[in-house]
């Protein structure tokens, strides 16, 4: 990969997303974003021993003097828990961070996710630079400022909205990442093409075989093109007041799945993040089909695409359908009047849907 990308994020906290080979290993870059004397690097049991060393090391270069501490957790969606984040305060607290300290999220979107909400509550909020390690955290996690924690009993449903002082993505570390990881990525880029470009849609399924392979260009092309969808959106609607409700798409289905199937983590046969949405937008447009929104031939030219990604896209078996539903309750887009979809209507076009009668729901999924 030889381009570098930059995409600005504008609103009341602009940063700079930037994409590119090397990232990791630039003093230059981070030192225009790195304050004080004190960095957490917050990492998991795979991507630490891989690029720890490399981001202290640079961290040391960038800026002379600094404290630089890691906090090293077991990897796994089953570990963005309340019990890590709390770890990870106490590591903020032992190497006595100041207010002016910056917590280095190195990894995928559950680090990222952890590592930023540790960051929002520490002192009540020091900066976080997220450095995104998966194709996932590159295109859709380290972007926007959405940060949290599972509970047993829902995805994210503690958490804080704190952008990032600046999202530095170095694309050559995709190269370790394994194929599933890579996949379950390319679940979150289709979203974009599905909600947001007709065209971005069609680019993706003339190039889904370099994307699965991992060819260099057609990731980077990719990256690129998704974040620049999510910086806009998450520009104009920073709060999820409106339309970044679309970027859900897929999740109210994703979200219940993993959480019913316990998440995934080490032992775990569960879908992980990306996997459940791929499922979830499957699901979400044989629902807009249902109610006659989206043809039934979009909802399988997207399972179609989906599936030469690499993607499930049948819900796994033995979950009930009722237990999927009382999981939506407890979706962050349900309302006291009931749950709240993100329906689809072709190809770069999505709304948000109130209303929409639970037998129907049951349908698509007793039919899946
Ligand atoms: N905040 C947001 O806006 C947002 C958006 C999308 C998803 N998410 C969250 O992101 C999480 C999913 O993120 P994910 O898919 O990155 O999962 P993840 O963080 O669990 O990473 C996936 C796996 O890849 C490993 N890994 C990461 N980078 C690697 C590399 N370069 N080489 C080798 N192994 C590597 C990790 O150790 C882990 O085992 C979910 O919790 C989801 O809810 C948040
Ligand atoms: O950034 C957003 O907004 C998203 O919805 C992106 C999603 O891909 C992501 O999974 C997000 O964490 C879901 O947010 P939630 O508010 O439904 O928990
Ligand atoms: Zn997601």
């Amino acid at each position: 990969m030889s381009t570098m990308r930059t995409v600005r994020v504008e609103g009341e906290r602009l940063y700079d997303i930037s994409i590119g080979p090397g990232l990791l290993a630039d003093p230059v870059r981070i030192s225009h974003v790195l304050r004080g004397r004190h960095a957490l690097i917050v990492s998991d049991s795979n991507v630490a021993p891989l690029y720890a060393d490399r981001v202290e090391q640079t961290l040391h270069a960038a800026r002379a003097g600094m404290q630089v501490a890691r906090f090293v957790m077991p990897a796994g969606e089953q570990e963005k828990t309340l019990s890590r984040f709390c770890q990870c305060l106490d590591a903020l607290a032992t190497l006595g961070a100041t207010r002016d300290a910056t917590v280095i999220a190195l990894g995928g979107g559950v680090i990222g996710d952890l590592a930023g909400f540790a960051a929002a509550c520490w002192m009540r909020g020091i900066d976080v630079i997220q450095m995104p390690t998966t194709l996932l955290a590159m295109v859709d996690s380290s972007v926007g400022g959405k940060t949290g924690v599972d509970l047993a009993a829902g995805k994210n449903l503690v958490g804080a909205f704190h952008a990032p002082r600046a999202v530095i993505a170095d694309t050559t570390v995709l190269r370790t990442l394994p194929p599933r990881e890579l996949c379950a990525g390319l679940a979150e880029v289709v979203k974009y093409g599905a909600v947001f470009g007709a065209d971005f849609l069609g680019w993706l399924e003339s190039h889904a075989s370099a994307l699965a392979a991992g060819d260099d260009f057609a990731l980077t092309e990719a990256i690129a093109r998704s974040c620049l969808y999510k910086a806009e959106v998450v520009s104009r609607d920073p709060y999820e007041h409106g339309e970044r409700a679309l970027l859900n798409f897929g999740h109210t289905f994703g979200h219940a799945i993993e959480a019913e199937q316990g998440y995934a983590g080490a032992g775990s046969q569960a879908l992980n993040h990306g996997e459940a949405v791929a499922v979830g937008m499957v699901l979400a447009a044989r629902l807009s089909s249902a109610l006659g929104r989206a043809s039934a031939a979009d909802a399988q030219r997207l399972q179609v695409l989906l599936q030469r990604l690499g993607l499930p896209t049948a819900l796994p078996a033995g979950l009930d359908p009722q237990a999927l539903l009382a999981r939506m309750r407890l979706d962050k887009k349900a309302e006291a009047g009931g749950l709240r979809f993100i329906l689809w209507d072709h190809a770069g076009l999505a709304s948000v849907v109130r209303g929409v009668p639970d037998e129907l729901v049951l349908d698509v999924l007793r039919a899946a």
